[in-house]
């Protein structure tokens, strides 16, 4: 049967080399093997024809019966016939002159002496593996072998014979081994495997100047050591004893690493192995999340075993690792999903607007949580939003400073707005001042108790900004100045205020950083993050044109303050600057990239609307009145329009209850028209988004002092959102006097009646254009009115 096969092999194909026994089948002829040397013999045996087709059966048979009755190596000593029917792979031998067969392969013979193979010189690849091999001398001889498998087997010496000096792979895994040879005469040897054997130390590589992948799993080794200067991609050392990841620095070309099964806790060693790809650590004692840092900078890094180690414990683990390494395809031999990805940077580092949403829709939830109150002094009308003005900057940019100077200089027009903070007070600082300073249980009390409409955390520190720090500003009829982080205009913006927010920017970051050591107030870590957000400011301003109305440069604080001053002199409308000046401030908006100091506008501008200047019109509020452009706006004011315009619509088609008709017959006479008019604080255009000023209106207040509930009580009690936008506005559309019936005006700030502002300074009025903020506080001065202050130019 056997003949018959190989006879139908042949012809197949004729150039497959089929052994029978001694007789090989190939190219049409069949030769005889001398078992001598596994060189063919070259004198061909033409197998007669009828001998193969006749008695076929016959023959097969008898050979058949041959088979069965032969004992193969008998008492494991290795013979030829045993050989002659494991070889395989017929080619040119190493020197070219001869046919013979490459590859013997006798597994599970129990071969115990192995000296019959010394005479076949030629192969190349030896395995021998499931044997009871001690001895492996009469491998001596085949000095052209390149790979040995001996693995299974009873060796407890590592190539403990004449090396073959193109020896590429060995294994000599399941041995008896305990201690490792010196194999500085394998210069070739590019795969060693050990595996499960009794080694407890790593040493004679040293000159395996070619070895790539080392498998010591299943020892006792204690330590890495030995390696070093190997140009290793693949190294096996699981089930060791290993504590600590040492000396691998120099492997530089390590692509895999399997440590599963040690005692190690950190994964400090692994760092500086840029083409890591693999890193097992399963069944280890790695306890802290921090130890990723030592492998996340390996770019190439796609797969992590943490498995069984007590870092799963950790809340939030997976998406911890994905969020420290966002490249890897395959965590804990699980598949890692996009969505997982995505989670994982919403989770720990999400993008500012998801920060500020999140924020926002936290104290909008709190606030309604609580009694409702009407805020009358910052409540909004259509015309004038209650009037703020943010600075906005990177810490150290000093804005606080130049709002605090703001304040002082024109503190007939602006309040500082005290925000909270948890943070301690430095030393120049005073409580109330600069900052309310609490603690964190008081500052999660404010959130719960819906006080906050916005709070930022900050190198660890809370702030946040209370509705009625706001409020107290406005009661005293002033606009108020307040400073924060981009986070916190992220969230403002969500509200129904509408500040005007100039970027406060050093551009050198040399001068920023020297200003935050000068201070002397932060760490290493904290200077650099503040460099590097000031970095993200700018970039920020750059990708989000119009987002803040103005951009200061503040390398130099005494510079930047007189820009800011010139620049909220002509919002107050208490100069005029001249021709020449205005278009200097232009040239600098249109220009930025060439200004060097002082003040670029980002898209809009608060210089005059004569300014033939498309850019800036584009973008100035009050200009769009009777049909507003949604072009250079954001998106929510864009869809605020929108929703105005449908509003609009449906008002006329009469689908709306009237308070949407009071909106929109007044929407389009709420921007001023021309220069006359656009002055002072009044400039700012209206966007009313009435989704915003749904969250704003309605402050909640924990239980209040005696004080305080005196003054707001009426008007706290009832007062529901709706009735507070009917008071804003009549339904005819002009700025409502006091006088709805809806709400006695009286009433709205008792605060007022008991506690009247003392009349210093003379407050002009302004002329039926409504203050900003409450329609019956009317503080901030027309431009050039007789008696109104003016601070010197
Ligand atoms: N409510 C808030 N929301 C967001 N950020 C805030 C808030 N209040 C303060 N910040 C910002 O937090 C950061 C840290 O506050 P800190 O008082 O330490 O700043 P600062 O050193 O005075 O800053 P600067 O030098 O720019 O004035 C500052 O950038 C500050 O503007």
């Amino acid at each position: 049967m056997a003949a018959m096969d190989g006879q139908q092999a042949m012809r197949e194909n004729e150039f497959s080399p089929v052994v029978e026994g001694n007789l090989v089948h190939t190219g049409g002829e069949t030769h005889v093997l001398n078992f001598d040397t596994n060189v063919l013999s070259l004198d061909n045996v033409r197998v007669p024809t009828e001998m193969t087709d006749g008695a076929e059966n016959e023959i097969v048979e008898s050979e058949d019966e041959e088979d069965e009755d032969i004992e193969l190596s008998p008492g494991g000593i290795l013979d030829e016939e045993t050989i002659g029917r494991n070889l395989s792979n017929l080619g040119r031998s190493a020197d070219g002159s001869q046919q013979v067969f490459l590859h013997v392969q006798i597994a599970g013979f129990s071969l115990k002496d192995i000296t019959a193979l010394s005479n076949f010189v030629h192969l190349q690849k030896v395995e021998l593996p499931y044997n009871e091999l001690t001895d492996l001398s009469p491998l001596s001889s085949l000095q052209y072998m390149l790979i040995l498998d001996v693995s299974h087997n009873k060796l407890t010496k590592l190539l403990d014979f004449m090396p073959p000096k193109n020896l590429k792979e060995a294994n000599f895994g399941y041995n008896e081994i305990e201690e490792m040879a010196d194999l500085s005469a394998y210069h070739y040897l590019t795969v060693l495997n050990l595996d499960h054997n009794k080694i407890s130390k790593i040493t004679g590589l040293e000159k395996c100047t070619r070895l790539q992948d080392l498998s010591l799993a299943h020892n006792k080794v204690e330590r890495i050591h030995g390696l070093e200067n190997l140009p290793l991609q693949s190294l096996n050392l699981c089930h060791n004893h290993i504590k600590k990841i040492e000396n691998l620095e120099t492997l530089r070309l390590l692509r895999s690493i399997n440590l599963a099964g040690n005692n190690i806790r950190s994964l400090a060693g692994l760092e500086d192995h840029p083409l890591l790809e693999n890193v097992d650590l399963e069944d280890n004692e790695v306890i802290d999340i921090s130890e990723m840092k030592y492998i996340k900078e390996s770019q190439m890094l796609r797969q992590v075993n943490l498995l069984r180690n007590p870092i799963q414990e950790l809340p939030d683990y997976r998406l911890s690792i994905l969020f420290r390494m966002p490249s890897l395809t395959e965590l804990d031999r699980h598949r890692v999903e996009v969505e997982e990805k995505v989670a994982a940077v919403n989770m720990f580092n999400p993008p500012a607007e998801i920060v500020a949403a999140r924020d926002h829709i936290m104290h909008v939830v709190y606030s309604f949580l609580q009694p409702s109150r009407i805020l009358d002094n910052t409540l909004p009308s259509m015309e004038t939003p209650y009037p703020m003005l943010v600075l906005v900057g990177p810490q150290g940019s000093g804005k606080k400073d130049l709002a605090l100077k703001l304040v002082e200089e024109f503190s007939d027009y602006f309040g500082y707005c005290v925000t909270h903070t948890t943070r301690k007070p430095h030393k120049e600082e005073t409580p109330g001042r600069d900052y309310h300073f609490v603690d964190l249980e008081k500052f999660e009390f404010d959130i719960r108790w819906g006080q906050f409409i916005q709070t930022h955390q900050y190198h660890g520190h809370w702030y946040g900004l209370q509705m009625q720090s706001i409020e107290d500003i406005a009661r005293e009829g002033l606009a108020c100045v307040v400073h924060m982080e981009l986070e916190g205009v992220l969230t403002l913006k969500n509200t129904y205020f509408e500040p005007r927010y100039v970027l406060i920017m050093p551009l050198s970051p040399e001068c920023h950083e020297k200003r935050l050591r000068e201070r002397a107030l932060y760490t290493e870590s904290q200077i650099e993050d503040n460099l590097e957000r000031a970095e993200m400011y700018q970039d920020y301003n750059r990708d989000h044109p119009g987002f803040f109305d103005m951009m200061i440069n503040s390398d130099d604080i005494e510079e930047s303050y007189k820009h800011l001053r010139r620049l909220v002199m002509d919002y107050l409308g208490i100069s005029i600057p001249s021709f020449e000046s205005e278009a200097g401030d232009i040239m600098e908006t249109k220009d930025t990239e060439n200004a060097p100091t002082g003040t670029q506008l980002g898209t809009r501008t608060w210089s005059r609307p004569s300014i033939p200047d498309s850019m800036s019109q584009q973008y100035t509020r009050g200009k769009t009145t009777q049909s507003p452009s949604l072009s250079g706006r954001g998106i929510l004011e864009a869809m605020s329009l929108k929703r105005r315009h449908s509003a609009a619509k449906a008002s006329v088609a009469g689908y709306i209850p009237p308070l949407f008709e009071q909106i929109t017959s007044q929407y389009p006479k709420t921007a001023p028209q021309t220069v006359d008019n656009q002055v002072g604080l009044d400039v700012v255009t209206i966007t009313e988004d009435m989704n915003r000023s749904q969250s704003a209106p309605v402050n909640n207040k924990p239980p209040q002092s005696d004080e305080d509930t005196s003054s707001d009580d009426e008007s706290d009690s009832s007062l529901s959102m709706s009735s507070a936008r009917k008071f804003a506005r009549s339904p005819e559309g002009s700025v409502h006097n006091g006088k709805d019936p809806h709400l006695p005006t009286e009433t709205m700030n008792p605060m007022e009646l008991s506690n009247p502002r003392p009349p210093s300074v003379p407050r002009p009025t302004s002329q039926g254009q409504g203050r900003p903020g409450s329609d019956r506080h009317k503080v901030l001065p027309p431009i050039n009115q007789k008696g109104a202050y003016m601070p010197e130019l």
